[in-house]
């Protein structure tokens, strides 16, 4: 079997002496996809934080790729693909450049056919000129997905990916995310998609909302 992709051993997180996250284990291997699930605050998105670096456990590890989390790193900067809740974009930049600028500076081979055939999967050929304040939610969240696939990645972190999108669009991540899979990728993810969960899971870890 391969080595994992990434390992989670014992994290815990709290919030004060709110206690969000307790010896959460996780192992993902190439090719492999693990869903959170829990309810509204069971500490997915903070188990995501911890797993991308953008919020440290109290305790426990987090591996990518055999080494320790520094998300400051090449090598896991070039490994790892983020997409989370949050959406920022650039005001200035549309979708179009929005995708090069991603694809550019991961050094994406061949990256104009790459962001064109992004493009038009997610749905977007008709927007690539316009500004992300102009695009709808759904649009807005098509991009910040697009924006994983056109760069090098070995390892996926998506924080309900499903949100905002409609059925076509649900349909188009599932499909996605099972290519992924079998391109080798290996993923992480939160949802409260049951098609999503049912479709792409190998491990579902589902967190209790603390008490
Ligand atoms: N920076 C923070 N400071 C204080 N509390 C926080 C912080 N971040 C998260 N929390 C708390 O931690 C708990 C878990 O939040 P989290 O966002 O991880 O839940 P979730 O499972 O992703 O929920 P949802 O399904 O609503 O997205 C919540 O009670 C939240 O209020």
């Amino acid at each position: 079997m391969s080595e994992p992709v990434l390992t989670v051993r014992g994290i815990a997180r709290s919030f004060g002496d709110h206690r969000v996250l307790a010896d959460l284990d996780l192992e993902v291997r190439a090719g492999a996809a693990a869903v959170l699930v829990g309810p509204n605050g069971a500490g997915k998105s903070t188990a995501l934080r911890c797993i991308t670096g953008a919020d440290q456990p109290d305790a426990g590890t987090v591996e990518v790729l055999g080494e320790p989390l520094d998300e400051r790193s090449a090598t896991v900067r070039a490994a790892m693909a983020v997409v989370m809740d949050d959406l920022d974009f650039f005001p200035d930049l549309t979708v179009v450049e929005h995708l090069d600028l991603f694809a550019r500076a991961h050094r994406t081979p061949d990256a104009d056919d790459v962001v064109d055939d992004v493009l038009e999967e997610v749905g977007l050929i008709a927007q690539s000129g316009q500004l992300p304040a102009s695009l709808s939610s759904g649009q807005r969240r098509r991009l910040a997905l697009a924006s994983a696939f056109v760069r090098p990645r070995r390892l996926l972190v998506l924080d309900e990916p499903e949100q905002r999108l409609d059925q076509e669009g649900l349909a188009w991540l599932v499909d996605r995310l099972l290519a992924e899979k079998a391109a080798g990728l290996a993923i992480v993810l939160a949802s409260h998609s049951q098609v999503l969960v049912d479709a792409i899971a190998d491990d579902v870890v589902t967190l209790a909302r603390p008490t």
